[in-house]
């Protein structure tokens, strides 16, 4: 369990989320003392509308957390109420352990910034910088030095002369944090900063918002609808849809062992087979697709033998040929570099092994989509209309395969995940 972010997910949680739910998870128990924001039972409606349905969850000090989340599912209003630009209906917001019911958003220990930046364009960067410590009605010595500091911290010395235009798009955004980190915020809110941004930059500034974060040591809490910005940058990513949080855990587990089918569907690519649990053992099955064809799978907890299902299969999980390939099998759970929360493999499994591919299926190749290292082959399996997405290795072992011929793909039986059928919508 981790300790830094409790995956609470309270009593609305949604059938098939996590419940391992903390101690903390009580709205009467008191935060974590290494919590630099604490969100216990948070609820917003609007008239009839919940917008955030019962919301809880604790970030550490110096942490990147993100809320990962379609467009509508209540991340904007989650990050105004802990901002305090909205009032919850219910529920409590403590940042550094203090309470927030009440608390005007300038006199909360938060700063947010937004997709556009909205510096002052007639003001330099020096100039924009200080404003919030003139504000504060800090004198000016003392502005200059800690200007310089901020500056310096962020990346940018000597750039306090220049003007806003004459900076690059991921200068503007480090000046943007700038201005809000010199005034020491417990917890720095950002609501989809790089949306504005081009391809290129956008994908250069992940990496420096990550590396930045982890040198100043601030609290980030990020917003986002990109999956790739979540896994990237964050410590820890919660997974919301219509107002709840369905998941909330490391990138790498979110990826490899989704608590739920929306987050099997929503993290990462996958191809979805529906079928019947034949047997269920465990969290082992056996799965009878609508075509006919069986495979063994892994299966959410609940599920029983007749039991209508979704099973999730990644791309990259399937192997071409996998007579000349071998599958691992046993569980991955996580790496041990900074997960610090799993074991390298789950529980007591035995460490994974390579072995023959437990499923395999003969299809056609529809299609070559060339995409350098995301390449894939859409294909369809034999007698069947069902796309299925297969990883294209751009290894060279695969140039001879074309639009029309027919292979043979396979998986290990823990690749692939079953939740029951349409839950994950
Ligand atoms: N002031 C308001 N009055 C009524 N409904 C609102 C209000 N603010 C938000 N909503 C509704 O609450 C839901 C959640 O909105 P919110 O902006 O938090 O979503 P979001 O996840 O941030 O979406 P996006 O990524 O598109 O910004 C939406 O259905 C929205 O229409």
């Amino acid at each position: 369990m981790p300790t830094d972010i409790l995956p609470v997910v309270s009593s609305g949680a949604s059938p098939g989320v996590s419940t391992s739910a903390s101690p903390s998870a009580s709205p009467t128990a008191s935060p974590t003392a290494s919590a630099d924001l604490s969100v216990t039972h948070l609820v917003k409606r609007f008239e009839k509308f919940t917008a955030v349905n019962d919301v809880s969850f604790e970030v550490e000090r110096g942490k990147f957390f993100s809320i990962l989340g379609p467009s509508g599912c209540g991340k904007t209003t989650l990050l105004r109420m802990i901002a305090g630009f909205e009032s919850p209906d219910s529920g409590v917001i403590a940042i550094r352990g203090r309470d927030m019911a009440g608390i005007a958003p300038n006199r909360r220990p938060v700063n947010l910034i937004f997709q556009h930046l909205a510096l002052f364009p007639m003001m330099s960067v020096a100039e924009n910088v200080a404003f919030g410590l003139k504000r504060r009605g800090m004198a000016g010595g003392e502005i200059t030095r800690r200007v310089q500091d901020v500056l310096e911290r962020v990346g940018l010395p000597g750039y306090g002369g220049k003007m806003p235009a004459q900076l690059s798009g991921g200068q503007k955004q480090r000046v943007a944090i700038a201005r809000c980190l010199v005034l020491e915020p417990a917890v720095l809110l950002l609501d989809e900063p790089l949306g504005a941004l081009d391809l290129k930059l956008r994908e250069q500034m992940k990496v420096e918002l990550k590396t930045l974060q982890a040198e100043v040591g601030t609290t980030f809490v990020y917003i986002t609808h990109d999956q790739s910005e979540a896994l990237v940058m964050s410590d820890h990513v919660a997974v919301m849809n219509a107002g709840r949080f369905e998941q909330v855990d490391t990138p790498r587990n979110l990826y490899r062992r989704p608590a739920s089918a929306f987050v099997a569907g929503f993290v990462g690519e996958t191809n979805v087979w529906s079928g019947t649990l034949e047997e269920a053992t465990g969290d082992a099955g056996l799965v009878r697709t609508d075509e006919g064809a069986v495979f063994r799978a892994r299966v959410a907890a609940g599920l029983a033998r007749g039991a209508r299902v979704d099973m999730f299969i990644r791309p990259e999980a399937v192997l071409i040929d996998p007579d000349g390939a071998t599958c691992v099998t046993g569980d991955v759970t996580g790496n041990g570099e900074g997960d610090g929360d799993v074991p390298d493999y789950a529980g007591d499994a035995p460490l994974p092994v390579r072995g023959p591919c437990a499923n395999r299926v003969q299809v056609q190749v529809q299609a070559i989509l060339f995409d350098g290292a995301a390449s894939r082959l859409l294909t369809h399996p034999e007698g069947s209309r069902r796309e299925v997405m297969v990883a294209l290795p751009q290894n060279r072992l695969y140039d001879h395969i074309k639009p029309g011929d027919r292979i043979t793909v396979g998986w290990d039986d823990r690749a692939g995940i079953c939740f029951a059928a349409g839950s994950g919508k």
